[in-house]
């Protein structure tokens, strides 16, 4: 690959502000010797997410915390996108939890606007989550990667594992939500497998294998 490359002992900004997010990327990160900080760590403020779609509003993010620290970045946008409701709440899936990151109001808004569609049955139930992630360099080099998970929206929400709407996501060929799953089990990935389970592990492993191998 031509371009900047990241090297074991290099500083890597985790550009996110969600905790449940940093926990996930502090597992998949650990094996690669990189030092990792976080953007709230060093006082970076939360970018305005205007994008319209998961690559715009990655970049976003990815870009502000690489100009702003001076050291490479790595973003997630993500979200949880249902078929019943023509991809909604997308891109907006942090806005439907409002300013009190109210994840309980999320998933119970996503379970009544699939009652208002009489998607009852699971097949009428179905959806994915998304992870872009943008790795950016000061310079203002950009490389994306990308992960789905497809699965079905189950209510009531089961278990308390996890972040947002995992109590709600069953993926497919599963019978524990990700709310259930331990994170090595959400993670369904480990450093020197290529196979993942959720759509942060999915992008993730594209990222390890292309970045962070020699
Ligand atoms: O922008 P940053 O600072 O990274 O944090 P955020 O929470 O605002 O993140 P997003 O803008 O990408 O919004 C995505 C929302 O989708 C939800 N989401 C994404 N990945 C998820 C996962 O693995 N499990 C459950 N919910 C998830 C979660 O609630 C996020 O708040
Ligand atoms: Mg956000």
């Amino acid at each position: 690959m031509s371009g900047p490359r990241l090297s074991p002992g290099d500083t890597l900004v985790v550009a996110t502000h969600n905790k449940g997010k940093l926990r996930e990327f502090a597992d998949l990160l650990k094996p690669f010797g990189l030092k990792t900080v976080s953007a709230g760590e060093l006082g970076l403020p939360e970018p305005p997410e205007t994008g319209t779609t998961f690559e715009e509003n990655a970049t976003i993010k990815a870009v502000a915390a690489a100009t702003a620290s001076g050291y490479p970045a790595l973003s997630d946008d993500s979200g949880l996108c249902v078929d019943a409701l023509d991809g909604e709440p997308g891109v907006y899936s942090a806005d439907w939890a409002g300013s009190d990151k109210d994840f309980s109001r999320a998933m119970r808004n996503v379970e009544e606007k699939l009652q208002l569609a009489k998607a009852v049955s699971p097949e009428a139930r179905t959806g994915r989550f998304v992870a872009v992630l943008c790795l950016a360099f000061p310079g203002g080099e950009r490389r994306y990667y990308r992960g789905e998970v497809e699965g079905t929206l189950v209510w009531p929400p089961r278990g308390t594992i996890g972040f947002g709407y995992d109590p709600m996501f069953l993926p497919e060929g599963h019978e524990r939500t990700f709310g259930e799953m331990s994170a090595d089990e959400k993670h369904g990935w480990s450093a020197g497998r290529t196979d993942a389970l959720s759509h942060r592990a999915r992008a993730f492993a594209l990222f390890a294998a292309a970045e962070l191998q020699d």
